[in-house]
């Protein structure tokens, strides 16, 4: 969807951590060997969930879409040298109308593609994330946001 929608979900530094932190939990265990970060969105959650699974082989893939394009294109920019694998983790921030999951998907078919939020739309898509989020809903993210005065109700 696009940021006309004024429906906004606005995600707070603490809050995106917490939320991949949650994501971690999920994926303990699995013994994934090595990360691919969907750049840009990506390389926050892919940083953490790095930390946090003791994962030490990160790459990222970098992909521009296009909006009047026909549905499903995605250029990639520069891809990732790490193998198609059951063993990697392919994170991305979040899924939307699931475009590009859906590619990526056809670029890694043995990997598990997580993110850590989804759209109804893109849920299909991912193979685990932490929150839901309505389809007309803009997610804010705190690396698009800044701290800024806030007119106390009286003055408004
Ligand atoms: O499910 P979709 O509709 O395809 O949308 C999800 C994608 O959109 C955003 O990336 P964007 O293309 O805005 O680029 P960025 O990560 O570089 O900010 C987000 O980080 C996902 O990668
Ligand atoms: O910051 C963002 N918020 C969103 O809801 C979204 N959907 C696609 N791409 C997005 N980027
Ligand atoms: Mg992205």
């Amino acid at each position: 969807m696009s940021l006309s929608t004024n429906k906004m979900f606005y995600v707070s530094w603490e809050a995106f951590h917490r939320a991949t932190k949650e994501l971690a939990h999920q994926l303990l265990g699995k013994n994934y060997t090595a990360i691919v970060a969907v750049s840009r969105g990506g390389l926050v959650p892919a940083a953490i969930l790095a930390r946090e699974l003791n994962i030490r082989v990160v790459d990222s893939i970098c992909v521009a879409s296009y909006e009047h394009d026909k549905q499903g294109s995605l250029r990639i920019l520069k891809d990732a040298s790490i193998e198609d694998s059951e063993q990697l983790l392919v994170v991305d921030d979040l899924v939307d109308t699931g475009e590009t999951a859906k590619a990526l998907r056809e670029h890694f078919p043995k990997a598990c593609f997580v993110t850590v939020y989804a759209k109804p739309q893109g849920k299909p898509l991912v193979d685990h994330y932490i929150t839901d989020i309505e389809q007309d809903t803009w997610i804010q993210l705190p690396w698009d946001m800044e701290l800024a005065y806030s007119k106390p109700l009286a003055d408004k």
